[in-house]
């Protein structure tokens, strides 16, 4: 598990402030401007291979909910696409809004969708723990899906009926055999990447960002379901609803975005 070891104190539920890391020239989320993204055709194919065995638990960490993965052995991995190295799944989450309006990190020529989905991965083949990699230019890698309200998401909805058990921060309930590859688009070849960082403290800029053109359609009821979970644990009296859990586009910085198709 990647990141259970943090106390996500420092991350109130509606941060998104103007906080800029010192020096911080490669921020993320940004807007996607389609038509200055830059074809590369060196750019791969994504090769993802997850394990269903490997997925751990679901827990509430007072931001979002994280399904966590084993990343103990390089059982759930992903290499080709932008990058050199093999990456370890670490965990996969979701940012949302209050409304189906909007929702997203990253917005396409400022196209902002309901949901994003995040599948996080650490650079396996030069550092041994997640600890080391996010700290590091080439230390992350983050799979970004847009959600778009629509038909039910099968796969989904095993997750959707564990979320109850998790309404409040610090939950956590056991998750088995969940294959986070049916959270994918069908297409995974159309993709842009560029060089940012973590949305939420510690914001490092440790992270190849893969963000896939083709989104995945959920239900209005599952994201219902999101909404739901709450930013307070149990014993507040204040409970606060778990929505808007996303930052604001920050600047690109002369970055270039590379996308993989025409
Ligand atoms: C070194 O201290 C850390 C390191 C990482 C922490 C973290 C607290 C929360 C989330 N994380 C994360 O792992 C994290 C944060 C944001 C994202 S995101 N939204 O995919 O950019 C992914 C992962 C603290
Ligand atoms: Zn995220």
């Amino acid at each position: 598990a990647c990141s259970s070891k943090y106390v996500l104190s420092q991350m109130h539920p509606m941060w998104q402030g103007p906080l800029a890391v010192p020096g911080g020239d490669r921020q993320s989320p940004i807007d996607i401007i389609v038509r200055k993204s830059v074809f590369d055709s060196a750019l791969k194919p994504l090769v993802t291979d997850y394990d269903p065995e490997t997925c751990q638990q679901i827990w509430n960490n007072g931001y979002s909910f994280l399904v966590e993965y084993d990343d103990t052995t390089d059982k759930s991995t992903l290499k080709g696409g932008p990058l050199q190295d093999q990456f370890r799944l670490c965990q996969f989450h979701f940012h949302w809004g209050e409304s189906n309006a909007w929702g997203s990190e990253h917005t396409v020529d400022r196209r902002l969708f309901p949901a994003e989905l995040h599948l996080v991965h650490w650079n396996s083949d030069k550092y041994s723990l997640f600890e080391e990699a996010v700290i590091e230019d080439n230390g992350l890698a983050v799979i970004g899906v847009f959600l778009k309200v629509g038909k039910r998401h099968e796969g989904l909805q095993k997750l959707v009926d564990a979320l109850p058990a998790i309404r409040h921060k610090d939950s956590v309930v056991e998750f088995n055999k969940f294959d986070p590859a049916c959270l994918l688009p069908t297409n995974t070849d159309n993709y842009w990447t560029y060089h940012g960082s973590l949305t939420t403290p510690p914001l490092t800029e440790a992270v190849t960002w893969i963000v896939m053109k083709q989104h995945i359609e959920v239900s209005h009821d599952q994201l219902a379901v999101f909404r739901s979970l709450l930013f307070t644990s149990a014993e507040e009296e204040v409970q606060k609803s778990m929505v808007n859990n996303f930052r604001v586009q920050q600047p690109l910085c002369g970055r270039t975005v590379r996308s993989s198709f025409t």
